[in-house]
């Protein structure tokens, strides 16, 4: 019995199906469809029972993003077993999608014409074009900077944040009605039979939070570029243009991330130190003097960049300069890092001194023997390589951008 009702246990990551359509063949076309890279904010353990061959469609037009929710099976436990119930799929999904999407894909296909009125919201602040992957034509792609007071913004942007769940892990719906939210979007600008449509790419929202005393230190808070555009430098022009954006901006003191994931720490360590190379007290010259208090003031004045990620830029164009095959040259480096690397383990050495002033030794011996030297240093060696490691990803990226 157990082993036959597994056969009803489904793969949410497999089973949800995303589009982006532009044209009817789109809707049939296996090849545009994508998959989630994470379904556990609506499914527990990403898991569905009660159906087989469970596929649970949910198809965006390419420009409104008029929805498509779709449920489609072979079979459910039901069928086969009277008493046992299948889990509400479609139930799950409608408290996270905004109402008013269609269930059969005629009303879909009726509506679709319509994405060729859909014009991005707010106003333009980047525009760049880039060949497309597939068929080498040169595309131009917008960058949009948009609020809930543009019409039609509010009902869009619903509809949009319903991909964050599939793509950040700790994703959660903003308040939209804060309005110290920033709106970025990023979209093709595609012809289709001699119409021009904006087909949304992706996007990211930036919350404006205070700095002490009369300053603004904007937040990435979700950043997003859609699967079928990702690798494609996309996300690269998005974090450029929303950097440059607020560059201009006088009340901007600098700008942080919330909660990055590896994927945008590498995207962010590119674009900084891109950015950095060009200002002076990031030249070669004066790497090898080490991190100083210029190379903080510059990224922060003049690219909005904070002090720990200007830090970071540092090492990495320390490291891009540095020949590992010169022994001295590459142990000053490696001492470097590390020091960094140690400060929180530094924290630990005055609290060892305050704690020899104020604990029984039996109570000191105890607090000691969780702080193992040789444990420290394994983990500094093992924190080293993999920051190496990831440096030497963005130099070659920058080395071939
Ligand atoms: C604060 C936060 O928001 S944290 C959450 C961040 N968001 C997510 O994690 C959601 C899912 N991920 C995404 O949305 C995207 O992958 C992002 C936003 C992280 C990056 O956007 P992308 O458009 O893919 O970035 P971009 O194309 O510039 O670079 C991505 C990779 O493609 C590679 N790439 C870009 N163009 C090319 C090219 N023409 N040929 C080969 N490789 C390329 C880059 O080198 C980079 O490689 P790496 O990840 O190994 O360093």
């Amino acid at each position: 019995m157990q082993t036959q009702l597994a056969a009803y246990k489904c793969d949410t990551n497999e089973a949800i199906c995303l589009k982006l359509v532009r044209t009817a063949e789109d809707l049939v076309d296996e090849e545009t469809t994508f998959k989630p890279e994470f379904s556990h904010q609506l499914f527990e353990n990403e898991t569905v029972f009660g159906y087989k061959e469970l596929q649970i469609r949910l198809y965006y037009s390419a420009c409104r993003l008029t929805t498509l929710l779709q449920v489609k099976f072979a079979s459910t436990v039901a069928d086969r077993f009277k008493g046992i119930e299948q889990d509400d799929v479609e139930g799950k999904i409608k408290e996270f999608i905004p109402l008013g999407y269609c269930t059969g894909a005629d009303d879909f296909l009726a509506l679709l014409s319509k994405d060729a009125t859909f014009k991005p919201f707010g106003e333009l602040i980047h525009l760049y074009t880039q060949p497309c992957r597939e068929n080498d034509q040169e595309y131009t792609y917008v960058i949009y900077k948009a609020d809930m007071t543009c019409p039609g913004f509010r009902e869009y942007h619903a509809r949009l944040q319903t991909f964050l769940l599939w793509y950040i892990e700790t994703a959660s719906y903003i308040d939209v009605d804060d309005d110290k939210w920033n709106y970025f979007l990023l979209f093709e600008n595609f012809e289709h039979d001699g119409v021009p449509h904006y087909a949304i790419v992706g996007y990211m929202t930036v919350y404006n939070y205070y700095a002490y005393p009369d300053k603004i230190r904007p937040r990435i808070s979700q950043m997003l570029v859609l699967p079928p555009f990702q690798g494609q430098t996309h996300g690269a022009h998005l974090l450029e243009a929303v950097h440059k954006f607020f560059i201009a901006d006088a009340d901007v003191l600098d700008i942080t991330a919330e909660d990055p994931s590896e994927s945008f720490t590498r995207l962010r360590d590119f674009v900084d130190t891109k950015m950095c190379c060009q200002l002076p007290s990031f030249a070669t010259e004066h790497l090898s003097q080490g991190f100083g208090s210029e190379m903080i003031s510059e990224a922060q004045q003049k690219l909005k960049i904070n002090k720990k990620q200007a830090r970071r830029v540092y090492e990495i164009r320390r490291l891009g300069v540095t020949d590992p095959s010169n022994t001295e040259k590459y142990r000053l480096y490696r001492i470097d890092v590390k020091r960094r690397l140690n400060m929180p383990f530094q924290k630990n050495s005055r609290e060892i001194a305050k704690m020899r002033r104020f604990l029984k030794p039996e109570e000191l011996d105890c607090q000691l023997q969780q702080l193992d030297i040789k444990q420290q240093q394994d983990w500094l060696e093992k924190e080293f390589q993999e920051v190496v490691t990831q440096y030497r990803r963005t130099l070659e990226r920058l080395a071939i951008a």
